[in-house]
């Protein structure tokens, strides 16, 4: 079996030795200019292992999968309760998830797909997911439903529009109704449809009728410049004025993200919150999408990946998938206006010319801004840079082979005279350029994730559409890596180890808010690695050498005690001569999180007398948390903790992690059917407290971290038991402005559905006591 590493090692051995690097073009020609044999050998083995991965569908397997949930589904969606909404719920939801699965299972099986989506649509209409529902059916009918049985679906769309309130879709709905032959049943629902149509545009009218207030849009503030003067930092970003903690700097769109994991979120517009989820039919469930509008959107883009993504192709790659995609987004707008180019050599400086004139434009359209990202591929180590090259030339062979690329640019480019064999040059050129401009400009983006972050669907979670049940929210705290993306504004920013910006990204879109006080002239900066709190100086400077090529001097890296920040989460108190110690070796800091089993004990020792430290409290504390269901084993887990005072100082790292665990596992047991007490109650309460201080302390109040930690205070809040201050729920109320907008209508129903309500209710109790 071909692997990617058997095919990268041996192509290594056929191309000859990188020692004097010019430039990417130049670069990819090394591996189109080898000996005969060698060149023979060398394409055979990216050809090979291309065909080695394709995977084509079972399609016999793939019915019968998705036929086996369909019936699953069935059989859940029949039986559901009539009498107790709950449990009604709870089985719409299941049914909702088994007809998923029969979706994704169904992969390019037809007769299963539109059965696994009509039902599903059924499922979801009856949960209060309209817009789901619609498109559900549309996808029904997409895929074949059967004629004779439409109406039914037209029928789901006509109420699902009615629902969403869309005039225009309800009466295109009920005039193709009006055309079938209905029965008495359905005649029934069509006419109680056009009383609702009736009325809707009664209403229209009315709403129409008042005045239509235009809110201008915030004028956005021109706080900040772009600095393009010469030096040893580059292009950087520089306030103008005063710029206050929370002020918007700047927003930047753009059209090039790949998702980090397969299936994750939609391919289209980034959300994350996917009930329904449409995937594409050929490529193994590897892409989805919230909707069919998002699909077709991005059905230019998705035709040239398809196959990557039905081979796996992409996950091999890492960066080198964004740099395809950059090359897909933008190559029709580099080629336009360049010129006449005969060869890859004459297109390369042309549009190399083009990055030059961009470099000293920061306002330039997103395709030449990131036509002119620094890169450092001069600097790379050979390794490297074979790596990257091999990749670029993969993927190359890969559009020219498996999809329809070239065919495309050969229309819609103006260059005619060019031979294939120059445009593989030139792509395969650009694909290298653009990864390596990643490496060290390019962003990952970080969001607050359902725990189980495949399951929307999740049973026990929802009450209604984007609104959870009570003591739920701590199902959302985890913090997931979800999409790579290209900013190449953002990428201006230059770094420091205390970053004075916050991102809050909406799917293509990033806001730039300032994270602290930057006066006029003030550089601006974005932190590229851990910040100074989470990293050591030797750390950080390490990844910024190897990574993006400088060397830091930033104010945290330059003071006295560099590392003063950092240490003060990691302080000891030595189980032997009782003094206060900090690990001296870069692994002794999260030995917890080493795999080895022998690592905690074996690897520690007190920098004061050198004895080795036994941490026997963290074998106990981790065995009673695995128990916290048990009010006893609570208990023992409350004291263990008090205790680990003595060992662990401050607000150290792992204190922190162990107190997450604790209230999460405490959180988890109840919602799984633990009672609690007030002991209980105060216990968490006062671990809690101790928990986000620290967070704040280590990661800031806006960041996901603390906002998935906050999850915990909301659920305890919610409960009744947590008395927050109204400094606290103002302070929760504005972190949420940092979630994306899916994940945020969550995290705002919640609060005011449990928390908003219930302070409402003790300031009128407080009110009336008062009188
Ligand atoms: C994302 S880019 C930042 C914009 C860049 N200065 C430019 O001109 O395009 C990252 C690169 O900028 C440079 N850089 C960023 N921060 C720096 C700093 N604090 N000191 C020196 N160079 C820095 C490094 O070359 C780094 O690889």
């Amino acid at each position: 079996m071909l692997t990617l590493s058997k095919v990268f090692g041996e192509q290594n051995e056929l191309i000859p030795f990188i020692d004097d690097y010019q430039n990417e073009l130049e670069t990819v020609r090394l591996l189109h200019t080898l000996p005969a044999a060698n060149q023979k050998r060398f394409n055979e083995l990216t050809n090979e292992f291309l065909d080695t991965l394709e995977d084509p569908h079972d399609l016999k397997a793939c019915a019968e999968r998705s036929r086996s949930s369909r019936e699953h589904g069935n059989a859940v969606y029949t039986n559901r309760s009539k009498t107790n909404a709950t449990d009604r719920k709870e089985s719409l939801l299941l049914a909702c998830r088994l007809y998923t699965e029969a979706i994704l299972q169904a992969e390019n099986v037809h007769e299963e797909l539109c059965l696994g989506y009509a039902n599903r649509g059924m499922a979801l209409q009856d949960f209060g997911l309209y817009k789901e529902s619609y498109e559900d059916c549309e996808c029904a009918l997409e895929y074949g439903y059967p004629q004779k049985l439409q109406h039914k679906l037209i029928m789901r769309q006509a109420h699902c529009a009615w629902k969403l309130g869309n005039v225009k879709k309800l009466a295109e709905l009920i005039a193709c109704l009006e055309q079938h032959q209905l029965n008495s049943g359905y005649a029934e629902q069509l006419a109680q449809l056009q009383q609702q149509l009736t009325l809707l545009e009664e209403q229209q009218a009315n709403d129409q009728s008042e005045d239509q207030i235009e809110i201008p849009s915030k004028l956005q503030e021109v706080n900040h410049k772009i600095s393009t003067s010469p030096g040893s930092k580059g292009r950087h970003m520089v306030a103008t004025q005063l710029i206050k903690p929370g002020d918007f700097i700047f927003k930047e769109q753009t059209a090039c993200f790949v998702p980090l994991e397969p299936g994750l979120i939609c391919q289209q517009c980034a959300a994350s919150v996917l009930y329904a989820p449409i995937p594409c039919t050929q490529c193994h469930q590897r892409v989805v999408y919230c909707s069919r509008h998002c699909r077709q959107l991005h059905g230019r883009i998705h035709s040239y990946e398809c196959a990557g993504y039905r081979k796996n192709l992409f996950t091999l790659l890492g960066v080198s998938h964004l740099a395809v995609r950059m090359v897909l987004c933008y190559m029709q707008q580099w080629l336009t206006d360049l010129g006449n180019g005969s060869n890859a050599e004459e297109l390369w400086q042309l549009l190399m010319d083009k990055a030059k004139q961009s470099y000293n434009w920061p306002t330039a359209p997103q395709h030449l801004l990131s036509l002119c990202m620094i890169s450092h591929l001069d600097k790379a180590d050979s390794a490297e840079l074979v790596y990257y090259a091999l990749s670029a030339n993969l993927l190359q062979v890969y559009l020219y082979k498996c999809t329809d690329f070239y065919e495309q640019l050969r229309i819609e480019s103006r260059h005619s005279a060019v031979a294939r064999e120059e445009w593989d040059l030139l792509i395969a050129a650009l694909i290298l350029r653009s990864a390596s401009q990643l490496i060290c400009n390019g962003h990952v983006v970080v969001t607050v994730v359902l725990r189980s972050q495949f399951h929307t669907m999740e049973p026990k979670l929802w009450r209604e559409p984007f609104h959870l049940y009570l003591g739920c929210m701590h199902k959302f705290d985890s913090v997931a890596l979800i999409s790579a993306i290209n900013l190449p504004y953002l990428a201006l920013c230059n770094h420091a180890c205390a970053s004075s910006i916050q991102l809050q990204f909406d799917g293509r879109v990033v806001n730039c808010l300032a994270a602290t006080e930057i006066k006029a002239d003030e550089e601006i900066f974005n932190c590229y690695t851990l910040d100074y709190r989470n990293s050591s100086c030797s750390m950080r400077k390490q990844h910024l050498q190897k990574t993006y090529k400088f060397e830091c001097k930033c104010s945290k890296c330059s003071c006295s005690k560099s590392d003063e920040d950092f240490l003060s989460f990691n302080r000891y108190r030595c189980e032997f001569c009782a003094k206060i110690f900090v690990p001296g070796q870069p692994e002794e800091f999260k030995w917890w999180e080493s795999e080895s089993e022998l690592a905690p004990q074996s690897t520690i020792n007190c920098s004061k007398c050198q004895a080795k430290q036994s941490f026997t409290w963290f074998e106990l504390f981790r065995d009673i948390l695995a128990l916290c269901y048990e009010q006893q084993q609570r208990r023992k887990a409350y004291k263990a903790f008090a205790e680990l005072d003595t060992w662990l100082l401050d607000y150290h790292n792992l204190k922190t992690q162990l107190a997450q665990q604790l209230i999460a596992g405490c959180l988890t047991a109840k919602a799984d059917g633990a009672t609690w007490d007030d002991i209980d109650y105060t216990q968490l309460s006062r671990i809690l407290d101790y928990l986000l201080a620290s967070v704040e302390a280590q990661h800031g109040a806006n960041s996901m971290t603390y906002i998935s930690n906050l999850t915990y205070l909301m659920d305890l809040t919610a409960f009744g038991k947590y008395k927050c201050s109204s400094e606290q729920l103002k302070a929760m109320r504005a972190a949420f402005n940092y979630l994306p907008p899916d994940t945020k209508q969550i995290f705002v129903n919640y609060y005011n559905d449990f928390i908003e309500q219930r302070y409402a209710a003790n300031g009128k109790a407080n009110a009336n006591a008062n009188a």
